[in-house]
């Protein structure tokens, strides 16, 4: 059983890609449902190796599969076909309660009547620990999710994040070797959600223990995550750490559905090395790094971020993209200001223009402006 770590976790040192035994694996996982006579494929084929020790993210809209694939590792679903393996081992017909992982629910599920001590111990003392163990253990616990001198209350005197915190507590009390947390911040309002995104994180660098967490929530997603599997329709579409799925989106679902994207079509008129040249407008070029073979007249989607692109109402200088349009909207947004402009083609383009020294907007609608930006942040999807 693995130990309550103190200080920086086996996140730190379980790199991606190291050649440990994966903690979790799932191996080309299929799950079918018969609803009404007809079949539902919920999960249709994923593949992943979840790290010891790291902050694993299953995201993704609603229907997509994500607590499904949540609840095969935790073995309250069977899958269809494939394997789930915990450390190395074929648990695929293993019951829940001998696969060594727990899970915390959107509903916290505490005992009501029970104080915040008993909430936690409980599981303890069903398993006869030992009196001093489960004193020192409740004790060590509730110091990591910060409620030490709260112990006495019951849940209904506790905010929602702390009583999310109790559940955790009562979770993680039982050493478990991996954590599932499907939706856990679901039920708490946005300020509450984000410290509690924070807090959390501190929490699994602590304890060191994997945490698989489901959510359909890209912020939360990218705030808190070692690395990402974003899931579309019961299939993985890319799974990477948060930085590499913001800049480097592996599909169009992705680059929509993680921030906001610009999505771009053009035909390459050049190709000059390893970068492609788009054309848009007669006074629009687009400059596009490419992989692999690509050939004057192909047509190329790509997407942009909006905060990498420079409006300006004179037309840019130097080796950059350049479209021309026209504002058809400015918000201003307190640390940023928004824009949407719209291309010769119709497509709308939002820019994001940091408010660091002044907070001068530089075009008004109807204005007509180039927006421009780096090669290297054009990047072609697939
Ligand atoms: N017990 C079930 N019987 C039939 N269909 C199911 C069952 N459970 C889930 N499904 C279907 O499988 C698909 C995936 O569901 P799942 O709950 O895994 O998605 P999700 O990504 O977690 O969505 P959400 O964020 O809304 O919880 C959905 O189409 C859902 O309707």
């Amino acid at each position: 059983m693995t130990e309550i770590q103190a200080g920086p976790g086996a996140a730190a040192s379980a790199a991606p890609g190291s050649q440990q035994t994966p903690a979790i694996e799932l191996d080309n996982v299929v799950k079918e449902y018969t609803s009404h006579g007809e079949v539902v494929r919920a999960v249709k084929g994923v593949s992943l190796a979840i790290t010891e020790g790291e902050f694993f993210s299953l995201l993704g809209p609603s229907g997509c599969g994500k607590t499904t694939s949540m609840r095969m590792i935790a073995g309250f679903e069977d899958p269809t076909q494939g394997v789930v393996r915990l450390h190395g081992q074929d648990v695929t017909s293993v019951p829940p309660n001998k696969r060594d992982v727990n899970m915390v629910f959107q509903s916290y599920a505490l005992f009501p009547h029970m104080s915040v001590w008993e909430n936690v111990a409980f599981g303890l003392k069903r398993k006869s620990v030992e009196t001093a163990e489960i004193q020192r253990r409740v004790g060590e616990i509730l110091e990591v999710v910060d409620l030490t001198g709260r112990e006495k209350r019951r849940p209904k005197e506790m905010s929602g994040g702390q009583q999310q915190r109790v559940a955790l507590a009562r979770a993680l009390v039982n050493r478990p070797r991996a954590l599932l947390l499907d939706e856990p911040l679901g039920a708490l309002d946005l300020k509450l959600r984000q410290a509690m995104q924070i807090e959390l994180k501190r929490i699994q660098r602590d304890v060191g223990i994997t945490f698989v967490y489901v959510t359909h929530d890209q912020g939360e997603a990218l705030t808190m995550s070692d690395r990402i599997a974003v899931m579309n329709d019961g299939l993985v579409d890319q799974l990477a750490a948060p930085r590499e799925i913001y800049e480097r989106p592996a599909t169009k679902f992705v680059a929509g559905f993680i921030g906001t994207s610009n999505l771009l079509s053009g035909t390459v008129d050049k190709v000059n090395g390893s970068t492609a040249v788009l054309a848009l407008g007669p006074s629009d070029r687009i400059l596009a790094p490419v992989e692999g073979a690509v050939s004057v007249g192909d047509t190329l989607e790509l997407t942009v971020r909006p905060e990498k692109i420079t409006i300006s109402t004179e037309q840019p200088e130097g080796d950059r993209s350049v479209v021309q349009g026209t504002v058809s909207e400015v918000v201003y947004l307190g640390t940023s200001n928004s824009y949407a402009v719209v291309l010769a083609d119709g497509a709308e383009i939002t820019v994001f223009q940091q408010n660091a020294h002044d907070s001068t907007i530089t075009a008004e609608r109807g204005d007509t402006v180039w927006l421009s930006w780096q090669p290297q942040h054009s990047y072609v999807l697939r």
